[in-house]
């Protein structure tokens, strides 16, 4: 583990442009889509970070074919679809989409393929994705823990069909199936057995389906996905929304001004709601001919909201809530739990050692400001709790969190994009 980091602490305004690399979920889903195309696609601007790595690495390892383009200065990947194949073994880190994405995809190789992962990675909810294989004909030996390390066994083909998934703590599950339903004999009939959180990321999907030519329906109960092939597509990924949620924080916390070029006009990410959240906590948020610019007026609005279609933006929007003039409650993120740490204890944890007042609701965090005070912190190996506590430094002296390589899940140089923020008058940090 690296020594803890001590966050940049700044009492006056940040002024900055922040570009952003590519964004995770729309990076993990077009490898995945151009893994089972029609022929070959080129990915431009790419997340290289440790997920998508992971991602790419696991395609490999089921016979695809995914290469650097040596000549490209944004370290473009050419994908070419191959037999996919067992026996194989995908390593997942610690991430949610490669544990939910491939085994559906693996289900389609002939051979076994076994997934593994992080220690934390074996206590991430995954029973529902195995159940609803199982239910489409596929066998899985998962020890009947219904969570990683497990094994697919794939024929070469899966039977498809109709199926009903309990999403409930995640809709990953539901994502991984509606990306590799086209190549199931029978497609897919998907219904949600309950509520599912996060659906902006299941629109993406679609989205990113219907972009690589498939048929996909909304039938009222769910999807349904015909049979048929994949187009290959050759595509330019965004930059991640999401993870510019600590840069534009810093804008509301320092009352200084923040732009993240390239902010799509029309986007899928979920993380284009922080345009509309951080306004509510008292920004003012301009799209301007360089990007999404936000400026903070030093004092932040508490947020009251339901942040069950937003999950990931939770740890950045709860440490904006520990700086508020006043008390803030954020529900519909009991699923929160299930992500790479259970994000309501770490935040509770971390918000309380910096003087805030936080308690946990089963589905949430009610979270009021309190006498700030230095703390040595826990990244709990989460790369959104080192964006939190590098937020909550900014204001409060002397925060100190340990394990922030953390960060390279998605942003592998955040503390230096971080310091150049810092230092940057105006300026672009490259
Ligand atoms: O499909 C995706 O790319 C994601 C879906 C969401 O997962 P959950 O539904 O498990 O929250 C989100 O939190 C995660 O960061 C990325
Ligand atoms: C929940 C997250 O990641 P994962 O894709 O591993 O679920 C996240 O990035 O906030």
């Amino acid at each position: 583990m690296s020594p803890a980091w001590t966050t940049p602490h700044r009492p006056t305004p940040v002024d900055a442009v922040v570009p952003l690399p590519g964004s995770k979920s729309l990076t993990a889903r077009a490898l995945v889509l151009a893994a089972l195309a029609d022929g070959p696609s080129r990915l431009v601007r790419p997340l290289r970070a440790r997920d998508t790595e992971l991602m790419a690495a696991g395609l490999r390892a089921l016979g695809v074919g995914v290469e650097d383009d040596g000549t490209s200065p944004d370290a473009d990947w050419l994908v070419t679809p191959g037999e996919l194949r067992g026996p194989a073994e995908v390593d997942a880190g610690l991430a949610g989409t490669v544990l939910r994405f491939l085994p559906p995809v693996a289900a389609l190789a002939t051979g076994p393929v076994r997934l593994d992962g992080d220690p934390r990675l074996h206590e991430r909810p995954n029973a529902g994705l195995v159940a609803a294989l199982r239910d489409l004909g596929v066998e899985v030996d998962d020890g009947g823990r219904g969570r990683a390390p497990f094994t697919v066994h794939g024929t070469g083909r899966v039977r498809g069909g109709t199926v009903t998934v309990d999403a409930s703590e995640s809709s990953q599950i539901i994502s991984g199936l509606l990306l590799a339903a086209a190549r199931f004999d029978e497609g897919l009939d998907l219904t949600p057995a309950g509520g599912v959180p996060s659906m902006p990321h299941v629109e993406m999907t679609v989205v990113a389906l219907r972009e690589h030519g498939v048929d996909v329906t909304a039938t009222g109960r769910g999807w349904r996905v015909a049979p048929g092939p994949v187009a290959a597509r050759d595509r330019v990924v965004e930059p991640d929304l999401s993870n510019a949620a600590p840069f534009l924080a810093a804008a509301l916390v320092t009352g200084g001004r923040v732009t993240v070029p390239d902010w799509p006009q029309v986007t899928t990410q979920p993380g284009a709601q922080l345009d509309r959240l951080l306004r509510q906590m008292g920004a003012d948020v301009q799209r301007t001919p360089e990007g999404l610019q936000v400026t903070g007026t030093g004092t932040i609005a508490p947020l009251v909201a339901d942040l069950g279609e937003v999950g990931e933006l939770t740890p950045v929007l709860a440490a904006l809530c520990a700086l508020a003039g006043g008390t803030s409650r954020l529900t519909g993120i009991g699923h929160l739990r299930g992500h790479e740490t259970d994000r309501l204890q770490a935040l509770d944890e971390v918000l309380s050692a910096v003087g805030a007042r936080v308690e946990q609701l089963p589905d949430g965090l009610v979270v009021s400001p309190g006498p700030r005070r230095p703390a040595l912190v826990d990244s709990y190996a989460d790369h959104r709790m080192v964006h939190a506590a590098a937020v909550l430094g900014l204001a409060v002296d002397g925060v100190r969190v340990s394990g922030p390589e953390a960060v390279t899940k998605t942003l592998p140089d955040f503390r230096e994009r971080w310091a150049g923020m810092l230092g940057a008058t105006a300026g672009v940090v490259s």
